[in-house]
């Protein structure tokens, strides 16, 4: 397979695909010689030019190129689109002529695929197409969270506040810097039919606001559901799903910046966090309402759905099988020894 757009989101996936015993990276694109192209290098992925009208750039710049996005598209039997926002759609038409299927990122308008695409809540649709949208961070998060829920309890209504990052941390030339604020103003915001697009019977309304953050979003959960379980049912539903990581109270990590610091203590990739991050002590219940806080890293959660994504388009693995596959070779699911499920320190390993 291939990644056009080696930025934020495609180094990371083309790392992920290319820890996968089954799939073969061919290689990688940019649209310009910047630093990525080292990490590329490090890595031994061939480099293509994203944009053709500008591969002499990285001539140049003395850097080697194996060739153009169409000797890419050529060379795989998928590719990866993690073009920024908006610019898969305008590189849709060069796949179709290629006749290369193609994965795009929530960025792009649902209508850009034949279907939308999250791991736990729809896989099978993705089976054989040739174009698939692995939807963004918040609404990867959002439906590995109600999936079980709806499945387990019944869903009546998800009320959920979305407090966003502002921008990466690579990305100075965003913001807020100094406010916090409704974006977009208009309730509800397009979290809840993006969640549709995966659980399309699950009613869920979303407002979102942007802070002067960067290193992941904040959910505020609130959901009614159909039956009134007690909090620690709940929590072990949530508990055995390897997608979820439930951030123990003992474990005093009370923010972004201790789970970032969690991550990489941990030796994950870029202090990563594939997995929801919920917090333990957060799951209540009043009634049929359920409460919960969780954060999601927005570079991150994504990168195991685009692995499966890959697997439902070009394989007759199933998703469980498929999951578990891309959970193995990452090392997702996260457990604390301090939490009731982890490991005792006795059987922590290095490689815990
Ligand atoms: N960042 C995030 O938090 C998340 C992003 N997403 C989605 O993932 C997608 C990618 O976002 P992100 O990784 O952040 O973006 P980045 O800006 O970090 O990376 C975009 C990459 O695309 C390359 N590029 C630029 N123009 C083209 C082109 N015409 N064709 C192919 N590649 C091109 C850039 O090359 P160069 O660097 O050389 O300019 C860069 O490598 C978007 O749809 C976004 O919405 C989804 C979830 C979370
Ligand atoms: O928050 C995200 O998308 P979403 O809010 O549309 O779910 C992704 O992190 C991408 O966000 P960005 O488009 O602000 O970089």
């Amino acid at each position: 397979m291939g990644v056009n757009g080696y930025g934020t989101i495609g180094k990371r996936v083309a790392d992920a695909v290319a820890a996968q015993s089954d799939m073969t990276l061919v290689g990688v694109t940019k649209a310009s010689p910047d630093y990525g192209v080292e990490a590329a290098a490090r890595r031994g992925y061939d480099l293509y030019a994203a944009v053709e009208d500008r591969a002499g750039e990285f001539a140049a710049a003395g850097v080697d190129l194996t060739g153009t996005l169409g000797d890419l598209l050529d060379a795989v039997d998928v590719v990866v689109d993690c073009a920024p926002s908006g610019v898969g759609e305008r590189n849709a038409p060069v796949y179709e002529a290629h006749d290369t299927p193609a994965i795009f990122q929530g960025g792009e308008d649902a209508a850009v695929a034949e279907t939308s695409f999250n791991a736990r809540g729809r896989f099978e649709a993705a089976r054989g197409a040739d174009a698939v949208r692995v939807v963004s961070c918040n609404t990867t998060a959002l439906s590995r969270l109600l999936a079980p829920l709806d499945e387990t309890y019944g869903v009546e209504k998800a009320r959920v506040t979305l407090v966003r990052r502002g921008g990466d941390p690579s990305e100075t030339n965003r913001g807020p810097i100094n406010d916090i604020v409704p974006d977009p103003a208009t309730v509800p915001s397009h979290h809840g039919p993006d969640v549709n697009e995966i659980l399309p019977d699950v009613a869920v309304d979303t407002a979102a606001l942007k802070a002067p953050v960067t290193g992941m979003h904040t959910h505020s959960v609130n959901v009614t559901l159909e039956t009134d379980p007690d909090p620690a049912a709940v929590r072990d539903l949530l508990a055995d799903e390897d997608r979820i990581f439930l951030v123990p109270e003992a474990a005093g990590i009370d923010g972004a910046g201790a789970l970032k610091e969690y991550a990489a203590d941990a030796g994950r990739p870029r202090g990563d966090l594939w997995e929801n991050c919920v917090w333990e002590e957060s799951i209540s219940l009043t009634g049929r309402d359920l409460y919960l806080f969780q954060n999601v890293h927005q570079e991150a959660d994504v990168v195991p759905e685009n692995v499966d994504a890959i697997r439902a388009m070009t394989t007759d693995v199933d998703a469980a099988e498929s999951a578990a596959r891309t959970n193995e070779t990452l090392g997702v699911g996260l457990e604390s020894r301090l939490g009731d499920d982890g490991p005792a320190r006795a059987e922590l390993t290095a490689d815990d």
